[in-house]
Formats: C-alpha cells, sequence, structure tokens
C-alpha cells in the first residue's frame, strides 16, 4: 500500500556534535545501506539491531567514515518503513558525504517533515500528532515541552474524537428519523435534542479554545511588557528579575532607547520580559521611534507591569498609561519606595481600577517576592496547572475550530427558526467535518460507512 520512494536526510543539527545521523527510509534503504556499509550483510540481519563497521565509497573504494548502523525493518518503525540511521562521526564532512552516497545510491533528499509525514500517511500517528512533532522540536520552555508531549501522545486527537462520536451518534439518530420514518423508536430526536448536543459541543470546543490560549502562553512565554515615565525604574526590575546586568542603568531619563527581550521564569511560569523605553513625549528622532515601540508592546502584551515613581506625583503621561493598559492582565508597582513618598493614593485609585498594586524599591530590592506572587496567582490561579496544558493549537487547528463553532452556532440558529432536519444536518455535519480535518480524519465518504458500521439496521 505504501510504495513510496526511499528518503534520506541528516537527521541531527548541523554543526560540531560528536554523532551525527543520516536517516533513510523506504523499501530499498537496507539495500542501498548494504551498498556503502563494510562490515557485516545487513539484509540478513535482524530488525532492531545495531552494526559497526564502515561506510565505503563503492566507487572510488575509500574509507568514508567508521560508522554504527542501526537496522530497523517495517512496520515497528517512526515512519512504518523499513528504515537505516547511519550514526556517524558529527561535524558537517562526515554527514554530508555520507549523505550524498545514500543519494547516488539511488535515494531522494527528503523534505522537511518527511519522515514525520510518512509517519501520518502510513497510519502510525494522526496529523495534530504529527504537528506536535514540530512543536517539540521548536520547545523552548519545559511546560511547552510537556505540553507537545502530551499532543504527541495525543491528547487533542482524543478530544476531538470523542466529540465527533457524540456528534455522529445525533447524526446517525437523524438519518434514521429521515430515512426510515416507520422506525418510531428512534424517531423521537427531536430537534430540541440536536440543539442541545450542538450546544454541548459548542462549549466543549470554546474550553479547548481557552485552554489552548493558556497553553499558547507557556509555549512560547508570557509577553510581559514592563512600560513607564522614563527614569521610574523600568530597566532596574529587568535586572532584577533576570538576575543579571542586562538593561542599561544610569539617572539618566531615555536610556533605554529600544525593547529588551529576556525569557525568565518567575516560579514556574514562563516570561518573555520586555523592556521599554520611558514614554515620554520627545522630538528626539531615535528616542521618538522607541517610545513607538513601547506602545506597540504595550497593545501587544499579555500581561503589562506599569511601574511609578511613588516619589513623584501622578503625571499626565502615568494617566494615560493606566487607561492604555486598562484591558489587560497588569501589575502596577508603586517603586522608590525608599524615597519620601510624594504621589496621591487617592488620585491613583481613581484610575487603577481593581488592578493590583505592589510597593517596591528596585534600590533596596523589596517587593520582588510580592511581585513573583502575584505573577503566579495571575497564571496559576486554580485554572492553569501545568499537567492541565494539554492541547497545543497552531493556527490550522484554530482556524478550523472556530469554523467548527461557527457552524454549531448556525445549528443553533436553524433550531431556532424551525428549519426542517435536512438544512440543519447540513451545517452539523459540516462542523463534524472540520473537527476531522484537526485529526485528518474526515473524509467524506467516511460519514457514510461510519453511519452504517454504527448503527446496523440489519437490511
Ligand atoms: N535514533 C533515533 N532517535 C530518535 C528518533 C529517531 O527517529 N531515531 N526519534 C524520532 O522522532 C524520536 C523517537 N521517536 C520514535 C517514535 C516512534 C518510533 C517507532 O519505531 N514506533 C513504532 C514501533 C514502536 C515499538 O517498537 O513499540 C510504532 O509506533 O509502530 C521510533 C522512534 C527521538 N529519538
Ligand atoms: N532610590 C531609588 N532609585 C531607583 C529605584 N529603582 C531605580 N532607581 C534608580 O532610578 C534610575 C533610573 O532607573 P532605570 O532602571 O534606568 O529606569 P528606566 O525606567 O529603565 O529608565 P529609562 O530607560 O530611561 O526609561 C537609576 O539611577 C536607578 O538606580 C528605587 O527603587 N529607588
Ligand atoms: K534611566
Ligand atoms: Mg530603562
Amino acid at each position: 500500500m505504501y510504495e513510496r520512494d526511499t528518503i534520506a536526510a541528516i537527521s541531527t543539527a548541523l554543526g560540531e556534535g560528536a554523532i551525527g545521523i543520516v536517516r533513510m527510509s523506504g523499501g530499498d534503504a537496507l539495500v542501498m545501506a548494504n551498498q556503502l556499509f563494510k562490515g557485516v550483510n545487513l539484509l540478513t540481519q535482524p530488525s532492531h539491531t545495531i552494526h559497526y563497521g564502515h561506510i565505503v565509497d563503492p566507487e572510488s573504494k575509500q574509507i568514508i567514515d567508521e560508522v554504527m548502523v542501526t537496522l530497523l525493518r517495517a512496520p515497528k518503525t517512526y515512519t512504518r518503513e523499513d528504515v537505516v540511521e547511519i550514526n556517524c562521526h558529527g561535524g558537517i564532512m562526515a554527514v554530508q558525504a555520507i549523505l550524498d552516497l545514500c543519494l547516488q545510491m539511488g535515494a531522494r533528499l527528503a523534505e522537511p517533515g518527511e519522515f514525520t509525514k510518512r509517519a501520518f500517511l502510513n497510519g502510525r500517528i494522526d496529523l495534530s500528532q504529527a504537528e506536535a512533532v514540530m512543536d517539540l522540536i521548536e520547545a523552548k520552555t519545559n511546560k511547552a515541552m510537556q505540553a507537545s508531549m502530551n499532543q504527541l501522545q495525543g491528547s487533542l486527537s482524543k478530544k476531538i474524537r470523542s466529540l465527533r462520536q457524540t456528534m455522529l451518534n445525533t447524526l446517525a439518530q437523524i438519518e434514521v428519523t429521515i430515512d426510515y420514518p416507520e422506525y418510531d423508536d428512534v424517531e423521537e430526536m427531536s430537534l430540541q435534542q440536536l440543539k442541545t448536543t450542538a450546544q454541548a459541543i459548542s462549549q466543549e470546543v470554546q474550553h479547548i479554545l481557552k485552554q489552548a490560549q493558556s497553553g499558547r502562553l507557556f509555549r512560547e512565554g508570557i509577553n510581559t511588557v514592563i512600560v513607564g515615565r522614563p527614569n521610574v525604574g523600568k530597566s532596574s526590575l529587568l535586572n532584577r528579575l533576570t538576575g543579571w546586568d542586562k538593561a542599561i542603568v544610569t539617572d539618566i531619563e531615555g536610556t533605554t532607547r529600544d525593547t529588551i527581550e529576556e525569557m525568565v521564569n518567575v516560579r514556574g511560569v514562563p516570561l518573555k520580559l520586555i523592556d521599554t523605553a520611558g514614554i515620554r513625549q520627545t522630538e528626539e528622532v531615535v528616542e521618538k521611534i522607541g517610545v513607538e515601540r513601547s506602545r506597540k508592546a504595550l497593545e501587544e502584551a499579555d500581561l503589562v507591569i506599569l511601574i511609578l515613581n511613588q516619589a513623584e506625583d501622578l503625571q499626565e503621561v502615568d494617566l494615560e498609561l493606566l487607561k492604555a493598559s486598562q484591558g489587560k492582565k497588569r501589575i502596577i508597582l508603586l517603586n522608590k519606595q525608599d524615597l519620601p513618598s510624594q504621589l496621591d493614593r487617592n488620585a491613583l485609585a481613581e484610575s487603577s481600577g481593581t488592578a493590583t498594586i505592589i510597593e517596591t524599591s528596585m534600590l533596596e530590592e523589596a517587593g520582588l517576592d510580592a511581585l513573583e506572587d502575584e505573577i503566579s496567582n495571575l497564571f496559576f490561579k486554580g485554572q492553569l496547572q501545568s499537567t492541565d496544558i494539554n492541547y497545543l493549537l497552531n493556527s490550522r487547528h484554530t482556524q478550523l475550530l472556530k469554523q467548527a463553532l461557527a457552524a454549531l452556532d448556525e445549528v443553533q440558529s436553524a433550531v431556532a427558526m424551525e428549519l426542517p432536519v435536512d438544512l440543519i444536518q447540513i451545517d452539523y455535519t459540516r462542523a463534524w467535518d472540520l473537527l476531522g480535518e484537526i485529526t485528518g480524519d474526515s473524509v467524506q465518504d467516511e460519514l457514510l460507512n461510519e453511519l452504517f458500521s454504527q448503527f446496523c439496521l440489519g437490511k
């Protein structure tokens, strides 16, 4: 069924490493490798064995490298095809030379992700699992890695399949209602029931989308932007949280000219911390651009840390920033507590709403614990534990889920309008299909087959 050509690629990072792997997959992988390998006859060796020997250029007879060759016969392999892995010396020369020899033997250079694509095409993993492999490779935080591992093990697929199963049951009943009106015991599939299922599924889909939003935060780090007027202590905060003097701190206003990013881990919460140029009216060209970037960073933030200097009274820019950050998750710091207070707390209360206010002194390193507590509270408060971050959605998944939601909405309003069942069924089936595209399960014909196999009518 899977007579695909044999592909080859370097499967380890190019660069100086101790070992590099050239991997081949396909029906001719073993034969090709055997032509290059001087050692035992690979063709007669059992599967899942590893063999010491040399790679020799069959034309020049030149020894290219001393290697270990792993032999994996279909179907218990990564791609479900025959796989050979040539473990050679690291660096660029040996792996490249051995890859070239594989290509000379007739293998084709694999496209990016093609081994994993074959794992999908040959049915070992589904689409969302294949996508998880890519996420795993790109994971930058421990939590991100756990999340993609969950996905790789099929958590999203499992969830989607169970939703589709529920929908399928409803569809099956409708089908019977339409085609076999004489079965009056199943004819009771009321429109109301259809609506209820659509509602339930729609809630679940919304839940997945919401969870995934949190998942994204953990995968990429929470975009945390430090804003405030010049000299309030933004760069000082960045340095305190990162534990080293990443940003320049001086008593000169406008020291930070451009946004500075650093990943930090606050009580297990990964933050992409962004220090910005102090916001003020300026005609200075470079600073002006910096201020623009600060405002943009504020707009894109998942979390805003707004710093005020409590040794001065609130200024227009402070009020403007309080307003601009209103709709966001935010924490307000009253910095420079070591200095006499000048800030009118009542005026602040009017503009700060329900935001948490923390008193700090970067100079004396005071209030940082309270800040870390608050950050971890904001993101862990009951709803989010690392083990819950099951779903990693890429934009394809998100699109499909949103489209499915729209279709389910249509179902609900069609029911409200008392449209005929077979019309409503179209939207319902569309939602079912859209969800199926996430796992790669959706095929139109499949719907009918499944319906019949599920709902054995005995005719
Ligand atoms: N040398 C090497 N290391 C590697 C990989 C690889 O391809 N080669 N992997 C590449 O990503 C990862 C391991 N992932 C793998 C996933 C599935 C199978 C596999 O053979 N699955 C079969 C048989 C399982 C079994 O024996 O029980 C299957 O699911 O049918 C192999 C590796 C990480 N380390
Ligand atoms: N007394 C006192 N001084 C502080 C405190 N935090 C920061 N400073 C000082 O205030 C000055 C400005 O600090 P920065 O961290 O550079 O301020 P900033 O907000 O990054 O300033 P810009 O980059 O210019 O916008 C420096 O001299 C710091 O040492 C504090 O809590 N107390
Ligand atoms: K400064
Ligand atoms: Mg600064």
